[in-house]
């Protein structure tokens, strides 16, 4: 059977005093007073002063539905482990309910229910008579209270910021959410309200969590073991706390606690164990049953039965039996007693805390209903029934403009303190903010100074066999100006001064010396002009193709090169013709012919861009949206593991955030940084390194940010589906380093096999360089073939990962 159907009836009265002990309002919880019972009620409140007697009467209501009521609940995390096995539980209204249980016994998880974080696999919950998560359930949401187990709260923010980030998710003015800090910084003793919770001690970190779940005075209060670490009076002074809002605003409590008697200041007790609970009663019911003195001893003795298959499992669940020879007449006096003793308790916590809160939030919907001394009429009498019906659909249009309003108006509350949040956190974490801001400009200066200039200072061997001494014969200008004479010295010359400091000529005896050099690593490879080449290449000229093998032999020039190294051979081989071709045209012109007659038979001009295109302009859109897209991914992937793992994320979607809001707000934030990545990336490579936009600078930066918006997206979806940071890690190098290869930035996409390019295609990041590219050298605008495909793919991507993040952030929810 059940352990709640078990229960006596207890009945708890909160009186609402005023400063002078003058007498407001009682409330009766649970359930409707039987008469005898409400006689007792109203000779024991008649002991209190009255107000005077133009004063509102004093009420005693009472409340049917429970705070929480837990029925047949179950849940496990492995199949066959449960962790809820039917469990029952029932927390009236306006009291406080001590759970007690042996670590991993299941109360988290069924607080985490409660609130709505996680889904039971059958069973019911109702809060305030509804299911958490259900419309108008206003859980998750501002009725709740929460502090979860761990501290759950930024560490790069202040204490003050904190209050105010969540005083704002619940919609309260700066106003409310300043007294309400003023209020909480002092009864909570925590230090001075600036500092950051990263430099709190372990206890201050505590209450200040526990200052967050209070600071908009909710209606159900769920706290998870909040005084675990804290010394003995700060403990005390903490339920006196909750006795003062139980009393003053009927807030409803539940507590889990490690500290056994503690519990003992709780209403009723819930022991739990192996996912059920072994009993819930008052701690003074239990105590008297048990004939004991300490609730551990209670706690020892049921966890025993509960392990002995032998015992009476309903004995277990009902103390010794006593209550079954209470006549109609005992119980009454019980419950009497009961309530005249939690008077004479709840008068002495009123003399202990002074009314002194003058924050007042209406957010207690559900008013008690009044049964008491005095009823309160409020229904519409006598009204015609078409008015009746006009004025109730006007009512109906206004409450549902109201509703309307009132939601974005908290919608908007929200997602502007998440902003705020996603902002501060941001920029109080210097390394964030110079590798998130800085890191793409800082790519872009390198790029520009690397990827694309030629190499210099390249060590080359010359074996001249022409002339000894060759260097200073072929000084830059030669002495002889004679046709056909010094044509070895006239193409080193060209080799050395031609293209800069391409190549370093280093003068080699013998060639197996130049070898042994290209060997060790220390030349690039060498080159050797045979005895007498100048004669030779002067025989060769007047024979034409009919030289003989001896005048072509000596007419040869001899290239031996390190092509380990494919692009420094291929920039090798590029100088050494282009300085050959010229070296032909300055002998042709020595001997009176036209330097044209060596030139290519071509007339070739760029449409788009120059001939003389670097490829460094080739290279740089696209490795700028590959940084801009990695850094924001991998930013945005840290910021939600980060919120999921310290359960600020789970916090704050109790305090009703939902993940639209969550999404929303970091599309403001990340959008704003990669303007900004974008802005200073783009200004640095245009001012910096002549980088010419042909086309709108407009269209680049938004090409820039919509790819920036992507990254962002992926990094929410990679950031919700790994549990930590090195999940994320290798799940976002396994994502975006194919994609960096396949995007075309590094070599053209046409080199690819057909199938991988039209796969790449598909991909994010591919046109959209493609895109960038063609707004930057071609000058095209957004509706040109060549950048619009890139603007749409990289935006369904985004929606595509907002979708499958959205959809896979609510699934979590249920596990
Ligand atoms: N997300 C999860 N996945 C798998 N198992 C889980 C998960 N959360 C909790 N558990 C397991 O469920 C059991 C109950 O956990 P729970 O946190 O509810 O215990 P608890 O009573 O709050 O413990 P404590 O007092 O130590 O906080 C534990 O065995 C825990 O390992």
């Amino acid at each position: 059977m059940a352990a709640h159907a078990n229960l006596e009836r207890r009945v708890s009265i909160q009186l609402d005093l005023t400063q002078d002990g003058v007498l407001n309002n009682v409330i009766v919880t649970p359930g409707t007073p039987t008469p005898e019972e409400m006689q007792s009620i109203e000779n024991s409140v008649s002991a209190f002063p009255i107000r005077g007697s133009n004063a509102p009467p004093v009420s005693i209501s009472t409340s049917t539905t429970p705070a929480v009521s837990i029925r047949q609940a179950c849940k496990s995390y492995t199949p066959g482990k449960p962790i809820l096995d039917n469990m029952d539980m029932t927390v009236p209204r306006g009291t406080i309910y001590g759970l007690l249980g042996s670590s991993g016994c299941g109360k988290t998880t069924i607080l985490s229910t409660i609130v709505g974080l996680k889904e039971l696999d059958s069973g019911d919950i109702f809060v305030f008579g509804s299911r958490p998560g259900t419309k108008g359930s206003g859980i998750p949401g501002r009725r709740l209270g929460y502090m979860p187990q761990d501290i759950a709260l930024y560490e790069y923010l202040t204490i003050k910021e904190i209050l105010q980030y969540f005083g704002r998710i619940f919609g309260m003015t700066a106003t409310e959410i300043d007294g309400q800090t003023e209020f909480l910084v002092n009864f909570l003793q925590l230090p001075n309200r600036n500092k950051k919770i990263c430099a709190l001690s372990g206890g201050q970190k505590r209450r200040s969590s526990l200052a967050a779940s209070l600071i908009h005075d909710p209606q159900l209060l769920i706290l998870d073991e909040p005084t675990v670490g804290l010394d003995p009076l700060l403990r005390e002074s903490i339920w006196n706390h909750l006795y003062q809002l139980v009393t003053t605003r009927r807030t409803t409590v539940i507590i889990t606690t490690h500290y056994i008697e503690e519990a003992r200041h709780s209403h009723t007790v819930g022991l739990m164990r192996n996912g059920r609970l072994l009993a819930e009663k008052a701690p003074d019911t239990l105590l008297k049953e048990h004939k004991t003195h300490l609730l551990e001893d209670i706690v020892l003795k049921l966890c025993r039965k509960d392990l002995s298959p032998s015992l009476d499992s309903h004995k277990a669940t009902n103390g010794n039996g006593n209550n079954n020879n209470n006549g109609k007449n005992g119980k009454k006096n019980d419950v009497v007693a009961e309530a005249l003793s939690e008077i004479s308790f709840y008068s002495r916590i009123n003399k202990m805390l002074p009314l002194s809160r003058s924050y007042k939030h209406e957010m207690n919907q559900d008013k008690p209903e009044v049964v008491g001394l005095k009823f309160q009429q409020t229904a519409p009498i006598g009204d015609a029934e078409p008015t009746r019906k006009r004025h109730s659909s006007l009512k109906r249009r206004q409450s549902f403009i109201d509703t309307l309003s009132d939601d974005m108006w908290f919608r908007a509350s929200r997602i502007r303190a998440l902003t705020v949040r996603n902002y501060l956190n941001f920029f109080r974490n210097p390394v964030f903010v110079l590798g998130v801001v800085f890191l793409p400009s800082v790519q872009m200066i390198l790029t520009s100074l690397i990827v694309g200039q030629d190499p210099q200072h390249m060590r080359f061997g010359v074996a001249n066999h022409e002339f000894s001494g060759w260097e200073e014969r072929c000084s830059k200008d030669l002495k002889s100006n004679v046709c056909g004479a010094d044509l070895s010295c006239r193409y080193l010359n060209q080799l050395k001064y031609q293209n800069g400091d391409f190549f370093d000529l280093v003068p080699v005896e013998k060639e197996s010396d130049a070898v042994d050099e290209v060997r060790l690593g220390k030349m690039w490879g060498y080159i050797s002009f045979p005895e007498n080449y100048s004669e030779y290449v002067g025989l060769r000229s007047g024979h034409g193709l009919f030289a003989d093998n001896e005048t072509l032999e000596g007419s040869i020039v001899k290239l031996r090169l390190d092509m380990s190294h494919y692009l420094a051979g291929v920039f090798m081989i590029n100088n050494l013709f282009s300085s050959f071709q010229e070296y032909l045209k300055g002998s042709i012109s020595t001997c009176g012919g036209s330097p044209k007659e060596v030139e290519l038979p071509f007339n070739y001009s760029a449409v788009y861009g120059s001939v003389n295109s670097r490829y460094m302009e080739y290279i740089i859109p696209g490795a700028l949206i590959l940084i801009i897209y990695l850094i924001t991914l991998c930013s945005c992937a840290v910021s939600v593991i980060g919120d999921r793992k310290q359960g600020t994320l789970d916090r704050s979607r109790v305090a009703g955030i939902q993940t639209f809001d969550i999404m929303i707000s970091y599309f403001i934030t990340e959008g704003t940084t990669v303007l900004f990545q974008a802005a200073l990336g783009a200004s640095i490579l245009i001012l910096g390194f002549n980088l010419e936009v042909q086309g709108s600078t407009v269209l680049f930066l938004f090409v820039c940010i919509i790819t920036g918006l992507c990254g962002q997206a992926s990094g929410l979806l990679i950031g919700i589906l790994c549990p930590d940071e090195v999940e994320a890690l290798f799940l976002g190098m396994f994502f975006y380093l194919p994609m960096m290869l396949l995007a075309g930035v590094i070599w053209p996409l046409e080199a690819m096999p057909d199938a991988l390019r039209y796969f790449s295609y598909c991909l994010p990041l591919t046109l959209t360089c493609e895109s960038l590219r063609s707004i930057t050298s071609r000058g095209l605008g957004l509706l040109h073939p060549k950048v619009w495909p890139g603007v749409a793919v990289v935006s369904i991507w985004t929606v595509s990962f907002w979708i499958i993040a959205l959809c896979i952030f609510r699934s979590l929810k249920k596990q």
